[in-house]
């Protein structure tokens, strides 16, 4: 979208990530079959559902005897788990039966072990308890029943659930393959900073935070500080997407079919070292967003190039001032991410803020916080400046402090979550 005077109209935070949501869903990738152990981490494609009732026979829940009739009861036999049994034909009758042993037709009761007894002529009595001792057939869940549905992430309970219902594999999405290309001749990337240079806070960082959205980030996909030049960039982003070195010959070990993603950061300005969006006009990309209505981090964008496979890839332009780069991530990056992965639009839980937040105009403000899980409360950090990193390296996420609004103490706003991990900001 262009003004009257040629300059990109930024777009509502909202909007953006239903855009980059939707251009990922457009760009889902390929389903493949992969064996349970490899799953962790992918998307299931196709519904999970058993393909048996489960369990699949009744299975008794106790050691203890599967009686027919009313006792004292004959021993005519015994049953272990894994293995088919004889039905019990006759009244009287028992057979001795291990937990998760398959229940013999015929059987009324099971009696627990210890609380049976023997008769002088070595016959079972007791009295068995009212509910029943096993799990009746299809308990748990039918034999085609939708157990989840696709999109759900494939996590360590959805596989042995996978593996009860009888798979041996499963139809997935991938997790996607990222890359990072860092901008900005200032930069440094070892020692402290100094005589006007700065440190490249995001090469180490963002590759972490790509990892824990699931991402495959290997190390060689994360390049620079490249060169402030267009060529350099142009060469660089071509390289990314193409798993090609800058020189158009094959990478050794490179996926040759290149990154599904590839973040940039810095240069989305127009300033004269900023050439991201020159390269991006010379590779023909087109901008699924263009600037964001956000504070931080609005000059953030992202394009689409569709390769000579006719597959789309997607190009992250993340801001150089590097909270503004991870705003970024958490506003268009997240969703993209679960476009193309098949997976549901994010969902932004709630908290009620415990100090006031200012707002942005008519921009939304993400504003750092950190959460009281056991008061359900958002706290404002300090040290918030987008070129600031100590307010992020403490907080939980950003409060969504909405366009023409101020978060008053109270208000119940959305929060975007940084991707943490369970035991992370624990203190
Ligand atoms: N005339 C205007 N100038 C700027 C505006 C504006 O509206 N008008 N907006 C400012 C905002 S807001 C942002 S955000 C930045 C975005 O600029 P770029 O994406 O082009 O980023 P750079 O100019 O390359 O760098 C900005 C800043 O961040 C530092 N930086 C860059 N990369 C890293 C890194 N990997 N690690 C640490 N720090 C990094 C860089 O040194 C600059 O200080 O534009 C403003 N300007
Ligand atoms: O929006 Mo810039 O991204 O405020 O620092």
């Amino acid at each position: 979208m262009e003004d009257p005077a040629g300059a990109t109209l930024p777009v509502g935070w909202e909007e953006a990530r239903a855009r980059v949501y939707a251009a990922g869903r457009d760009a889902a990738l390929s389903v493949v079959t992969r064996p349970l152990a490899e799953a962790d981490g992918h998307t299931l494609a196709e519904p999970l559902t058993p393909r048996t009732d489960l369990p699949a026979f009744p299975t008794s829940s106790v050691d203890g005897w599967a009686v027919r009739g009313p006792g004292p009861w004959r021993i005519v036999g015994r049953v272990l788990a894994g293995s088919t049994p004889e039905p019990l034909t006759g009244d009287g009758t028992t057979v001795e039966i291990a937990t998760g042993a398959m229940v013999p037709e015929g059987t009324s009761a099971i009696l627990r072990i210890e609380e049976s007894t023997r008769t002088a002529d070595g016959r079972v009595a007791g009295t068995p308890r009212p509910a029943p001792e096993w799990r009746p057939t299809g308990e748990e869940a039918r034999a085609g029943e939708e157990l989840l549905p696709a999109g759900t992430p494939v996590d360590p309970g959805l596989i042995g659930l996978a593996a009860s219902c009888g798979h041996d594999s499963l139809p997935l999405r991938r997790p996607p393959r990222a890359g990072l290309i860092v901008f900005g001749d200032e930069l440094l990337t070892a020692g402290p900073p100094g005589a006007g240079r700065v440190r490249d806070a995001l090469g180490p960082a963002v590759p972490a935070w790509l990892r824990r959205y699931g991402c495959q980030v290997r190390p060689a996909d994360v390049v620079g500080p490249v060169a402030d030049t267009l060529p350099a960039h142009v060469a660089a982003l071509r390289a990314a997407l193409t798993g090609t070195d800058p020189t158009g010959a094959a990478l050794t070990g490179a996926d040759p079919t290149g990154a599904d993603l590839v973040c940039t950061t810095g240069g989305t300005m127009h300033g004269p070292v900023d050439h991201l969006h020159p390269a991006l006009q010379a590779l023909g990309a087109d901008y699924v967003v263009n600037t964001v209505a956000v504070r931080p981090g609005f000059p953030m964008l992202l394009a689409r190039l569709v390769g000579d496979d006719g597959r789309a890839r997607f190009v992250a332009g993340l801001p150089g001032n590097p909270q503004s780069a991870i705003v970024a991530l958490v506003s268009l990056v997240a969703p993209l991410l679960a476009g193309l992965q098949g997976r549901p639009m994010p969902v932004l839980p709630y908290a009620t803020l415990a100090a006031p937040i200012r707002g942005r105009g008519s921009y939304t403000h993400l504003a750092l916080v950190r959460l009281d899980a056991t008061t359900g409360t958002a706290h404002p950090v300090r040290h918030v400046g987008s070129a600031m990193l100590r307010g992020l390296a403490g907080a939980d996420g950003f409060a969504v402090i909405r366009p023409d609004t101020t978060g008053e103490t109270g208000a119940r706003v959305p929060v975007v979550p940084l991707p943490l991990l369970p035991g992370e900001r624990t203190s």
